[in-house]
């Protein structure tokens, strides 16, 4: 890093030529003579604002992570008597832009968040930004997280926080210094909140997604041999996990599934054959949760990766990185210890599972699509189109009113569905929930929906490109569907909790 020194803006218009240039951002000197040949928009473009103050143009076109990258080498002093007036992101940070978080971050009153969640939500986002330019990269490369980085993760505490409250915390590390008694489904939204707003979401799939769905199953239907064995192993990070229920005949119509375990002569093992589809994290797994069919009906059995269980990667529209795959079951021989559950009453623990699943799903997209609000919100504040401020055009103020209330609406049914958990037991939960948590998914997706096609028709030819200003718009646009079909589809969750509600429905006439 160059030795910084002090300039007068006098000094600073003196560096106005190829050989020597220089411009101002925000009241900081870069030396750009050496790096304008090498400017991904071009050498012209800095020329023309060379001895300049480059700030405006410089925000129009550039995300400040790209000042966090290039400074180091570009910066080589400050303007004398002169302070940034730009906020620079520090990691951790909980975002002032308007509804860029929920209410309860942004100074209102909440029943439901003590300070216990604002020191965990501070801490979880301080390790997800730190993780961002490696998770930017590999989602890129299509890499998935290494084992490394997933120990890593699990001595954090981070994977342990994404699948709630219970006796398997005991003993372990949680963000923020957070209790394993303090711990509560409310911690277990911020976490996956967290994870969403990392705006990578094959890579961050790839660390979270398998054991957020395959590891309750254990932990509520495993055995106790089973629980004090893959439990920890999965939640230190050093073993992986998933949950493989679909198959290519078979989806949301999980009654249909075709893979199907025999017990065989000796009565000791299950021999699993068949085929599972869009498992996620399967490419990489240690151990996977199966829906099979046995002789009593579909059951759910816990399965080593062994002799006749291959996974081949499934290109989906988002990055490679998250690791799903198509699974081929030949001859598998699991040890009966490894049923979950009764045998014949796997449908029990899927569904069961499903509410905890939906809940996370909804979690993810409510906070993703807000990422997306905030994004849009900065960006109609900065980008100036016909001589004025996007936010300026009432076209676009409507637009943002509207990701606004339907953002709004969500959040407040999710915190609200959220304390019913805190509240219930997992038995009550299972009966009560089923239904407003399927509503709350089918509303919370087709509010992305609604959120991802205005901010992309207001970043425009950036909310279809990669990288640069709108990233997390092209991101989003992109991969939100994925919410709308995992853990059942909008039609499926609509039908579910029109049916869940009749099933309670009182004599009443009109
Ligand atoms: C410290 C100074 C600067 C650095 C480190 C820098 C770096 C970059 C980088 C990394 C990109 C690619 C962004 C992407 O991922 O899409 C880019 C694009 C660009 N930059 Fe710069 N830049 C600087 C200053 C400027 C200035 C002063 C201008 C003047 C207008 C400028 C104009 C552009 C343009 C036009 C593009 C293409 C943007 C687009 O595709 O929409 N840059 N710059």
């Amino acid at each position: 890093m160059p030795e910084l020194k002090s300039f007068t803006r006098e000094e600073v218009k003196k560096h106005n030529t190829p050989e020597d240039c220089w411009i101002i951002i925000d009241s900081e000197v870069f030396n750009m003579t050496t790096f304008a040949d090498l400017h991904p928009g071009g050498a012209g473009v800095i020329m023309d604002l060379a001895g300049k103050d480059a700030t405006e143009e410089f925000y129009g076109l550039h995300r400040q992570e790209v000042l966090f990258k290039y400074a180091p080498k570009l910066k080589i002093g400050t303007i004398a008597n002169e302070k940034p007036v730009i906020e620079m992101y520090t990691p951790g940070t909980i975002s002032k832009v308007p509804y860029g978080e929920a209410s309860a971050w942004q100074g209102h009153k909440s029943p439901y968040f003590t300070e216990s969640h604002i020191k965990f939500r501070s801490a979880i986002r301080k390790i997800y930004d730190e993780l961002l330019p490696e998770a930017l990269v590999n989602e890129d490369l299509g890499k998935s997280p290494t084992i490394e980085l997933n120990k890593k993760l699990g001595a954090a505490g981070v994977l342990a926080a994404q699948i709630g409250p219970g006796p398997w915390l005991q003993g372990l590390n949680l963000p923020g210094g957070v209790k394993p008694e303090e711990f509560d489904y409310f911690h277990e939204m911020i976490a996956h909140e967290e994870t969403a707003r990392l705006g990578t979401p094959g890579f961050a799939d790839g660390i979270t997604a398998g054991l957020t769905i395959g590891l309750p199953p254990i932990f509520n239907f495993g055995s106790p041999a089973l629980k004090s064995k893959i439990v920890p192993e999965v939640l230190s990070g050093e073993k992986r996990i998933c949950l493989a229920i679909t198959e290519p005949f078979t989806g949301s119509d999980v009654a249909g599934i075709r893979t199907t375990a025999k017990l065989s002569a000796d009565g000791k093992h299950f021999i699993v054959n068949g085929t599972k589809k869009w498992i996620t994290n399967s490419v990489f797994c240690d151990y996977f949760c199966v829906a099979v069919r046995t002789a009593k009906g579909i059951s759910m059995l816990l399965v080593e990766k062994s002799d006749g269980l291959e996974v081949k990667p499934i290109k989906t529209s988002y990055s490679i990185a998250a690791g799903t795959g198509y699974i081929t079951f030949e001859d598998v021989k699991v040890p009966v210890e490894n049923l979950l559950g009764k045998e014949g009453k796997g449908f029990q623990v899927i569904m069961a599972n499903f509410n905890h699943e939906r809940w996370a799903i909804i979690c993810g997209i409510v906070a993703g699509s807000r990422h997306v609000l905030e994004e849009t919100f900065k960006w109609t504040n900065q980008r100036v189109v016909f001589g004025k401020k996007l936010s300026a055009q009432p076209v676009v103020r409507s637009k943002l009113a509207n990701m606004i209330a339907q953002i709004e609406s969500v959040q407040n049914w999710l915190e609200n569905i959220t304390y019913q958990m805190v509240n219930m037991s997992y038995a009550e939960q299972t009966v009560k929930l089923a239904g407003p948590i399927a509503l709350l998914k089918y509303q919370s997706t087709r509010v992305a929906h609604n959120i991802s096609d205005e901010a992309t028709q207001i970043f425009g030819g950036r909310g279809i490109t990669k990288t640069g200003m709108g990233r997390v718009i092209e991101t989003f646009q992109r991969t939100y569907k994925f919410a709308a079909i995992l853990g059942g589809s909008e039609e499926i969750m609509q039908d579910l909790g029109v049916r869940q509600a009749l099933r309670t429905f009182p004599d009443a006439r009109l």
